[in-house]
């Protein structure tokens, strides 16, 4: 049985660098947000009935989801951002556990789960340790400004509708402080690999 491992942190901490290094080295990660692309994609379930959801308004002209509009609603109303994990979620857990079955015959040794909200949905009974990408609220916020460019009062509101990422700190088996350079967080990782001792 291979080592199941997840990786989490909250909105914008470096989950997808962190990632990309590990499936630099080799590992096989299996990422919730993907996941939740494509499910959603025209055709699927959880498609038709986020559109019966929340209305035409939120399908572009090329039928696609309008994932800007369905954001900028879900994290400012919890009830609808609940309305949305309702949807999306179970389909999340069916890919994600597609995807595992397929790298079990591959025979990978290590499996590595990317799941932002791997707590919030208390989905730890996945994997065996969990490792949190961790940074500073100010870090945070001005990496997902940067990135997004979404207002503050969006990033502010995108970030608290996770759980407090110290709270996942505390939680965590292992902690990636991605505060500093890149170069820093890649050393962490390379720490993570030796003492764990994982191997794709
Ligand atoms: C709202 C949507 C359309 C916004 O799309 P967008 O392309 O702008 O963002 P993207 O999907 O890349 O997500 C970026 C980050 O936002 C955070 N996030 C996304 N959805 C949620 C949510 N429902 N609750 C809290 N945080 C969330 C995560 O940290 C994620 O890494 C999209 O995030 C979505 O469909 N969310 C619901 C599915 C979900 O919960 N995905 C998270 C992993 S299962
Ligand atoms: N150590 C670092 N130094 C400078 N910029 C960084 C560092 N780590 C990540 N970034 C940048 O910060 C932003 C967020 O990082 P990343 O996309 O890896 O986060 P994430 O946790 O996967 O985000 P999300 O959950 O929102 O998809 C990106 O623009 C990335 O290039």
């Amino acid at each position: 049985m291979p080592k199941m491992i997840g990786l989490t942190g909250s909105i914008a901490s470096g989950k997808s660098t962190v990632s990309n290094m590990l499936k630099d080295r080799g590992f096989t990660i299996l990422d919730a947000d993907i996941a939740a692309r494509v499910v959603v994609e025209p055709g699927q379930k959880a498609y038709h009935q986020i559109i019966e959801t929340f209305g035409h308004e939120i399908v572009n002209s090329d039928d696609t989801i309008n994932r800007s509009k369905l954001g900028s609603i879900i994290f400012n109303d919890e009830e609808k951002r609940k309305m949305l994990n309702s949807i999306v979620h179970p389909t999340v857990r069916e890919c994600l556990n597609d995807w595992k079955i397929q790298a079990l015959e591959e025979g990978k040794k290590t499996i590595i789960y990317d799941i932002p909200l791997l707590y919030e949905s208390n989905l730890t009974y996945l994997v065996e340790k969990v490792v949190v990408v961790f940074v500073d609220e100010d870090v945070q916020l001005k990496r997902l400004l940067n990135r997004n460019g979404l207002t503050e009062e969006e990033a502010l509101a995108r970030i608290r509708s996770q759980l407090p990422l110290r709270e996942k700190k505390e939680r965590a088996d292992a902690v990636i402080d991605n505060n500093g350079t890149i170069d820093e967080t890649e050393r962490q990782v390379n720490e993570l690999i030796t003492n764990w001792k994982l191997e794709p």
